[in-house]
């Protein structure tokens, strides 16, 4: 895991853990005994510790939390022996030096970086703080304020950054068209030339521990406090992280570690350190599916969209950015102009903004090509339809692309709630046509369902797994049922949202809720937000908005949101939905009318209206959302519980401190969901929404969790 050599009497210590150098306990081990042996050897002067591939380690190794290898020879006890060494430590930085490896930075003599490396400290991501020093060497080497700053946000910032907060010793000019083993071997170069210039120098100010603290007043961290409070809602350990730093100024480095260790036990052993590190870990697996192989994939280099409308554009300007050429088209003049227009206002946003330069943006802008003609998608590698939510729209849009692509092209239809096996048919590829469900805006939401057909082939899943990562979405594979696994979810969870309604609660209420459990809004805001017409389109096309339609032995709850839409009140767009709002504003305020009618169709449908409790509401969302998740597990929509949780956190705003739905099922317990849901169900039996899941039936009797659960039944499928 580390490997040791001497360069012209420099020790050199190289971490080899791939593919991020993870702090690993072998590694530690490795550093220590590097640390040895440079120490005795009397020809050593100095020592260089680097990364080897293409990173300085980019933190603790994270899996190592939970099976507690963490806790032997600790981290803080290896960053203490490096600082105490007699001999001149140089550490030499490439890639992403990040949480303990930016510690370990921190513990050297000196620090230097290649210009195209990353360091930060983003541990309050995984609900705990720096706790190997961070908290308190940091802010003695670059002061209380930016320290916390740099902490509590978890934020990495750029070599150069870096460099002008004093965080580095140099740095080492890189360019992006350098190789990494180029950038490796400059970098190495510099450090033994720093470590042969320093070798006789004192040692005197260059142990971070030893430098004081300039202390800051209250109101600094009472305002950085509010501040956290605010874009960091619900989350620990930004703040406790807060305090941990505030520790640095007030005592001895020794005292202050002892704090930050204090703190840092708490938070490792807290629900959203566990929530926050099975996000981290979750997100990666998304590629990994059972019986997928991802090599398979084939190379996208040239990309078409149909539709030039918010969404068109919006999917356009993900792969312009990323250099790979689109050719947009739209039926219209008008509308393709219009579309244009807007990928070259977000672009020059960005320049505005500094998020990138004139040059890049021209060079983005340059990949792409708007055009009027379908015949310009002949030799396009894949193509993305966006137009109108409509199954005949979209089946005369994949039957007219299948006759002019070429037979390899991938036809991917951007819908959120149509059949995919229907669309393919339209076509003599189904094998080759897959659902690509961008969330809106598509350019910011990173979240993508990627919804294989019956016939879709595994070259086809991994292509378009593959390049979904490349335009650094995060791609979800789900199967291929009504509202796939998001809107599906969102179906249950709306509707007790409404059925609420109906029983006594004001959208206000159920919003509050839903926004103090840590969405960031509730969902009559989000449907606001969203266009109530929305909702009212896709109830016509389930055909229940017709009360002769309607199954009489299934509850309807959307009467309001049906008449809300009939009385123009469309959410924000309008100003006025289920709130009214101000000319421009998107905060909305309870209004009387909604409210009334609320409560006369409460009436009408025969309710006699009551005090709702929070804990009810929250309880009949949730259990609600989460039944049905565990319903898409069992029919094998969703591969994994923490898909789902995927899903829910980038797609529809559930608190990422809470892990996801069923992540957050299993830390309230299945039984107790199993009951309530079966309770809920007796009071209401005209809702399919509390038939419960047999699957969450099965384990709620067996007590046991779907994590575990799964985890063995997905080794065992692999094993077959
Ligand atoms: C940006 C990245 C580094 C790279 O991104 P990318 O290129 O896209 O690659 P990924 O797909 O993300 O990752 C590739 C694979 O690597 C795995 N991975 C990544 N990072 C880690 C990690 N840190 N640990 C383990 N595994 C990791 C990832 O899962 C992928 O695996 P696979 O291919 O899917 O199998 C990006 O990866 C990234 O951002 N990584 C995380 C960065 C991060 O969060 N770093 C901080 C980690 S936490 C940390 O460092 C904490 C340090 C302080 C705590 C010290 C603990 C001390 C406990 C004991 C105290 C006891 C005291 C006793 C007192 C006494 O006795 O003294």
């Amino acid at each position: 895991m580390t490997s040791y050599k001497t360069i012209k009497d420099v020790a050199v210590i190289t971490i080899e853990n791939p593919p991020v150098n993870a702090l690993s306990l072998a590694v530690r081990e490795g550093i220590l005994d590097g640390l040895s042996r440079a120490s005795k050897d009397d020809t050593v002067c100095a020592i260089v510790i680097i990364g080897g591939g293409r990173t300085f380690p980019a933190g603790a190794d994270i899996s190592e939390f939970a099976n507690g290898k963490a806790f032997t020879k600790p981290l803080p006890q290896i960053i203490e022996k490096i600082e105490s060494t007699q001999k001149p430590i140089v550490c030499a930085i490439h890639g992403t030096a990040f949480g303990g490896g930016l510690e370990v930075a921190l513990g050297c003599h000196y620090r230097i970086a290649s210009t195209r490396s990353k360091v930060g400290l983003p541990e309050v991501n995984l609900g705990i703080l720096p706790g190997a020093g961070g908290t308190q060497r940091l802010p003695r080497l670059i002061g209380v304020w930016l320290a916390a700053e740099m902490i509590c946000s978890g934020k990495p910032i750029e070599a150069v950054d870096a460099d002008a907060k004093g965080i580095l010793d140099d740095l080492v000019e890189i360019s992006s068209l350098e190789s990494v083993q180029t950038e490796y071997d400059k970098l190495l170069d510099a450090a033994i030339t720093l470590a042969l210039r320093v070798k006789n120098h004192s040692l005197e100010g260059k142990r971070v521990s030893q430098l004081k603290v300039e202390p800051v007043s209250d109101f600094f961290y009472e305002q950085l406090a509010l501040q956290i409070s605010k874009n960091a809602r619900g989350m620990n350990a930004p703040l406790q992280a807060l305090k941990a730093v505030k520790a640095s100024a007030m005592f001895p480095f020794k005292e202050g570690m002892q704090r930050e260790q204090q703190i840092l036990g708490r938070l490792f052993v807290s629900s959203q350190a566990k929530a926050l590190q099975h996000i981290f870990f979750a997100e990666r697996q998304t590629m990994k599916i059972p019986g997928i192989d991802m090599k398979k994939g084939v190379p996208i280099k040239f990309v078409g969209v149909i539709g030039a409308g918010m969404m068109g554009s919006g999917i356009a300007i993900n792969f312009i950015k990323k250099g790979i050429p689109v050719v947009l088209i739209d039926a219209e003049q008008e509308f393709l102009d219009r579309g244009v227009k807007a990928i070259e206002d977000y672009f020059k946003g960005r320049v505005k903004k500094g998020k990138t330069t004139r040059f890049l943006a021209d060079r983005s802008l340059g990949y792409l090509r708007p055009s009027l003609h379908y015949e310009d998608l002949s030799n396009v590698d894949l193509v993305i339809e966006a137009v109108f939510e409509n199954l005949d729209v979209k089946k005369s849009v994949l039957k007219h692309l299948d006759e002019i692509c070429k037979p390899q092209t991938i036809l991917c239809t951007n819908t959120s709630t149509l059949d995919i096996d229907q669309i393919a048919s339209a076509t003599n590829r189904p094998d080759r046509v897959i659902g690509t469900h961008f969330f809106s805006p598509a350019n910011v939401m990173r979240l993508m369902e990627n919804v294989a057909g019956s016939k879709t082939s595994e070259r086809t899943i991994a292509s378009v797994m593959q390049i979904s990562k490349t335009i650094s979405k995060i791609p979800v594979l789900v199967g291929n049922c009504f509202g796939f696994i998001g809107n599906r979810m969102l179906f249950p969870y709306n509707n007790q949202a409404n059925a609420l309604l109906q029983e006594g609660a004001f959208p206000h209420d159920v919003d509050k809720v839903l926004y103090d459990f840590g969405f960031p809004m509730g969902l009559f805001q989000m449907s606001d937000l969203a266009g109530n017409d929305i909702g009212l389109h896709i109830r016509k096309a389930q055909g229940i908005v017709d009360p002769s339609q309607r199954d009489p032995n299934e509850r309807y709850v959307s009467t309001t949101a049906d008449k809300l839409c009939e009385m123009k009140r469309f959410g924000v767009k309008s100003s006025k939905g289920w709130y009214s709002y101000a000319k421009g504003s998107r905060k909305g305020r309870p209004d009387k009318e909604v409210m009334d009618l609320i409560v006369e169709n409460s009436k009408a449908e025969g309710f006699v209206r009551r005090n709702i409790s929070a804990k009810e509401i929250e309880e009949r969302c949730l259990y609600a959302l989460i039944n049905e998740g565990f319903k898409c597990l069992e029919e094998g929509m969703a591969y994994k519980p923490g898909d789902i949780d995927i899903i829910w956190i980038y797609g529809y705003g559930f608190p990422p401190q809470k892990g996801g739905p069923m992540h957050y099922a299993d830390a309230v317990g299945l039984k107790k969901i199993y009951d309530s849901i079966l309770q809920y169900g007796k009071a209401d039996p005209k809702t399919s929404a509390w038939k419960p899941s047999k699957l969450l039936e099965q384990l709620a009797s067996s007590g046991k969790k779907l994590a575990k659960y799964w985890t063995k039944k997905l080794k065992a499928q692999s094993n077959l």
